[in-house]
């Protein structure tokens, strides 16, 4: 706790709203749309929650979507993760979605955004959580399919401040996708990707050379070259670390084995997040509870994760100095 024990403000930079639905609300949707799923009650779909790699969890995932039909569904799951980040100390997120897992399925973009972006828009009066919406495209499906929804994101006038890369990682390369990202660019949006979750170092540095990303999703397999994590520290690279995740996708073996304080203490810009926290056993403050109770995270540590999270956002200035100058920490400042 900082001196004046008030909590310390976060900034969410790594979910995917729809990872924010929980079996609950799955089977509650179900129910309202008719959508029929494999599972005769809210345990049952519990009981699969859990996976054996990235794959076994997308598999789950995007069949979970089925039940995502109205602008109020999407609306509903938002306002529910804003609520419980909100009691959890986040007080700004930066959210992906997926538009062509909805497309795919026969859900038009205008029923994603008319159900997700009034609700991101009344969060810092309702909430306390300012938001910036992210479209994020599935590197295992073609990039000329990507470009084609990102201009339709454009042409719509969709309120998104930049692009990502999700889904499958392995054999799904950046280099795949280094037109989608000159477009973004040169439509002005800001540039993340995942890479270096299940994929190579390299993946990382070629998010970086070949994408122009300015944050990179997870990133943890940089450790496997120094090469590459001298490069991270020297440019102070944003990683969006999310350490649940990584343990429930079986990237980590146990949270014990968490290599985030250590990563923050060699000088890497590395935040905490939650990723699909109704997938993986917590939000944000879950993720911070577990490196306190099984890593011995310090209050040092828990504000330099605090200070990290705020100046590795996109947040607008004014918003980011206000929040800032809350962690009474040297890091901060
Ligand atoms: N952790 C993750 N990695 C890649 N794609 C995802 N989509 C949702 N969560 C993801
Ligand atoms: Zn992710």
């Amino acid at each position: 706790m900082n001196p004046t024990d008030t909590p310390l403000p976060f900034a969410e930079l790594h979910l995917h709203v729809e990872g924010t639905l929980e079996p609950e609300l799955v089977m509650a949707l179900a129910e309202r749309n008719a959508v029929t799923l494999p599972y005769d009650d809210v345990d049952a779909l519990r009981r699969a929650y859990s996976f054996t790699d990235l794959q076994s969890f997308l598999d789950l995932y995007y069949a979970n979507m089925a039940v995502l039909r109205t602008p109020e569904d999407f609306a509903d799951m938002t306002r529910a993760y804003l609520t419980r980040a909100a009691a959890g100390g986040v007080r700004h997120a930066e959210l992906m979605v997926d538009p062509q897992a909805h497309l795919v399925r026969g859900v038009p973009l205008e029923v994603v955004l008319e159900g997700v972006t009034p609700v991101l828009a009344t969060s810092e009066a309702e909430h306390g959580v300012s938001t910036l919406l992210f479209a994020a495209f599935l590197r295992d499906r073609p990039e000329d399919e990507a470009l084609e929804v990102l201009d339709r994101l454009v042409a719509a006038g969709a309120p998104i401040a930049g692009i990502g890369l999700d889904s499958a990682e392995v054999g799904h390369p950046p280099s795949d996708f280094t037109r989608l990202y000159a477009r973004a660019r040169a439509e002005g949006l800001r540039l993340i990707a995942h890479a270096g979750e299940e994929g190579p170092a390299s993946y990382v540095t070629d998010a970086l050379d070949l994408l122009g990303v300015q944050r990179v999703d997870h990133g943890i397999r940089s450790l496997d070259d120094d090469a590459v994590v001298e490069r991270l520290v020297a440019e102070q690279v944003p990683l969006t670390v999310c350490p649940l995740s990584n343990v429930a996708l079986r990237a980590v073996d146990r949270i014990e084995d968490h290599p985030v304080l250590a990563m923050l203490d060699r000088g890497l810009n590395v935040t905490v997040n939650s990723d699909d926290p109704a997938y993986f056993g917590g939000y944000l403050d879950d993720n911070l509870a577990a490196l306190e109770r099984s890593l011995g995270m310090t209050a040092d540590q828990r504000a330099r994760l605090a200070a990290n999270s705020i100046r590795s956002s996109f947040l607008p200035a004014a918003r980011r100095d206000a929040l800032l100058a809350e962690i009474d920490h040297p890091s901060a400042r």
